[in-house]
């Protein structure tokens, strides 16, 4: 077990209350001791470092100023609340953080009612603090509600969308933006500029007009330093801020690690401000913890380190990730097709589109946090006569799926999605699962859609959609490392709506879509072993579906079972209407669908998530026993 650090105040605390009784120096040596106690918990369990120790001074200022429960303190995208989790009950659990069974790695209602909203994807923060404000004054649940959102998580619109209607309502809500210059990545775009200059030695216009309207807010502060009106002044005299402009009382920019600053300003807001109210506070990602502060991503996720060196202990790998090999397939196709471009929303090294961006700069698109626009401005691109490769994890494309449907869909425009962490993701949980997908896309006039099996199907489906023309046109592969198959130099374009045959057996016939096809090997393998030797078939297409390839395995076999990385209303959906449609059914044959459950799988490791969902080598095995009526052995209650 790690050492654990020194920490005689913040084991006084077991609820934010307690933080009541703490004068303002005992304050800073509880921050002190809280950024040693998450560096700590994450060095055993891995997860989101940096975001937190940046916030460390404000999560202890919130909580000393607001009232927690009763103010709803909104943590935008939840990666940062570990230092908040510490402090709000929840201690003697952190070093479970992100396993199965254990604190989940974001906020959670269920978890707590220091939790007042979820989340995980970002920028949903002040849409909620604003519901909570609203709710508030109609006579919902009181208290203040407060928004602390990053300056990545600002860039996405429903940030904007928020402001917007928070400036109109005019109710009394915080939002405390948090910029630290980074995202995952640095940041990206015009606001990032935006706020940069905010604080950048702009020169001071009208001095004595910026102090009278911060002085009318927050006078007390200002009359105690010269030196902390000066930094509140900065912002203040840029000239009505982009936030004023939107209705918001602009107070900031201040650094978010001097409790001397956040104290009183917090304070002062707390017991003056009347209506949206913005805060600028100003952090290091990584903070106080030298290997988070000095690697580019400032620490942003980890997997379980050594606290003394910062050296990570991760498992050797067997194979490149599915990640790497879509960033060096789709290399090899821009190579010989000036055309492709690849477009990312703030997730490059995510999406393996850093790699592809080294090679090709100008061809590589990092939008930030905006998913929404990323798929429109691929669909422009596509109308324009580029072939766009619009990179997202399966689950932020849920933002943006009006514009594929009205944007790409509808027009026919061949935007080629790659679709990254397809199904359980493991750590990250329920909120990162890639369940929906193929259901969400499968069911869209002249939509392609595509799952890779191992990492060479992952190649030539990049190749399939490079050359794939007619349409739009999307491929899924996991988290993680491949297969460890062999590579091809480069990738071959696949029939359209071809799957492939693996092996011929009898009775029963296996129909996998996606990666599940090793799970149904191995089950093979051990039903082998029981005198069963199934057909195996990869379908490679959910869309178009291998309409010759499904009937001649449903007239051969007694049983025809499909498998996916993926909720009902997917593959296996499409699979029994078409079967229906035929008239299949009504000729006896036995169909079941392997499906994600209809329930949201908390965090564990992507194993523990399928032997949950009922998906591995065994439930394959049994559901095939099962539904032959045969011997039941080792199937699971
Ligand atoms: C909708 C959505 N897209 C992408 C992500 C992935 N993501 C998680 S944190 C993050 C960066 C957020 O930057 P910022 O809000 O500035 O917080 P910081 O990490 O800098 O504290 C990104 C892109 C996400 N969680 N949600
Ligand atoms: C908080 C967030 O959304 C990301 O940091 C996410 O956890 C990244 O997931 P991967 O580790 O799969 O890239
Ligand atoms: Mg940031």
């Amino acid at each position: 077990m790690a050492d654990r650090p020194h920490t005689p105040v913040l084991d006084r605390v077991h609820l934010p209350a307690d933080l009541k009784g703490l004068t303002d120096r005992e304050l800073r040596q509880l921050a002190d001791e809280l950024r040693a106690e998450t560096i700590s918990a994450v060095s055993v369990t891995g997860g989101h470092l940096g975001a937190g120790l940046g916030v460390v001074e404000l999560t202890v200022a919130l909580h000393a100023v607001f009232n927690a429960p009763r103010d709803k303190i909104i943590w935008d995208v939840g990666h940062q609340c570990y230092p908040h989790k510490i402090l709000t009950g929840r201690r003697d659990r952190i070093r479970t953080l992100r396993t199965e069974g254990g604190l989940s790695g974001f906020t959670k209602r269920s978890e707590s009612p220091y939790d007042p909203f979820g989340a995980a994807h970002s920028s949903t923060s002040i849409s909620a603090a604003l519901g909570f404000a609203m709710a508030a004054d109609l006579g919902g649940d009181p208290g203040d509600a407060v928004a602390v959102i990053g300056d990545g998580s600002m860039s996405a619109g429903m940030a904007f969308e928020a402001m917007n209607n928070a400036g109109h309502l005019k109710k009394r809500m915080f939002v405390i933006l948090n910029d630290n210059e980074m995202s995952i990545a640095p940041p990206v775009g015009a606001l990032s500029s935006y706020l940069s200059r905010l604080y950048a030695g702009e020169p001071y216009q009208d001095l004595k007009s910026a102090a009278k309207s911060l002085a009318s807010l927050l006078p007390e502060p200002f009359a105690e330093g010269a030196r902390r009106a000066k930094e509140m002044i900065k912002g203040m005299a840029v000239g009505g801020t982009l936030f004023e402009e939107l209705g918001f009382s602009y107070v900031g920019p201040i650094d978010g690690h001097d409790l001397e600053q956040l104290l009183p300003v917090l304070r002062t807001a707390h017991a003056r401000a009347t209506g949206p109210t913005l805060i600028h506070v100003l952090t290091r990602k990584g903070k106080g913890y030298a290997p988070a502060e000095n690697s580019p991503d400032r620490g942003h996720a980890r997997a379980k380190f050594d606290v003394l060196t910062g050296e990570q202990k991760k498992a050797p790998s067997n194979a490149p990730s599915y990640t790497k090999v879509f960033a060096e397939a789709l290399i090899a196709e821009a190579e010989v097709d000036p055309k492709i471009v690849a477009i990312t929303a703030a997730m490059p090294d995510g999406t393996g589109l850093d790699i592809f961006g080294h090679r090709f700069p100008k061809r590589t698109f990092d939008v930030g946090i905006a998913e929404q626009h990323a798929v429109t401005f691929s669909a422009g691109l596509a109308a324009g006569g580029m072939k766009p490769f619009c990179a997202i994890y399966s689950t932020f494309l849920q933002r943006g799926y009006d514009q594929v449907v009205h944007d790409v869909a509808i027009q026919r425009l061949p935007v080629r999605f790659a679709i990254d962490r397809a199904g359980l993701v493991g750590a990250d949980g329920a909120t990162h699962a890639g369940s929906f997908d193929v259901a969400f896309l499968a069911n869209l006039p002249g939509m392609v859609v595509m799952a890779a099996a191992d990492e060479a199907e992952l190649m030539h489906m990049v190749a399939t959609a490079a050359a794939h023309d007619d349409g739009p046109i999307a491929f899924r592969y996991p988290r993680g490392e491949g297969m460890g198959v062999d590579l091809p130099r480069k990738g071959v374009p696949l029939e359209i709506g071809k799957g492939r045959m693996i092996r011929e057996g009898a009775r029963v016939a296996l129909l996998s879509f996606g990666t599940r096809l090793a799970e149904v090997l191995k089950a093979a393998e051990s039903l082998a072993a029981k005198g069963l030797s199934p057909t195996i078939a990869d379908a490679r297409f959910a869309k178009p579906l291998d309409r010759e390839l499904i009937l001649q395995l449903a007239r051969e076999h007694e049983v025809l079972i499909t498998i996916e990385e993926g909720a009902v209303g997917g593959f296996g959906s499409h699979v029994a209407q078409l079967l229906a449609d035929e008239g299949v059914f009504d000729h006896g044959l036995k169909f079941r669908s392997m499906v994600l459950p209809d329930t949201f799988i908390d965090q564990a490791s992507p194993e523990a998530m399928y032997r949950i969902a009922g998906m591995n080598a065994p439930e394959i095995e049994a559901k095939v026993l099962e539904v032959l009526g045969v011997a039941t052995v080792g199937k699971r209650a």
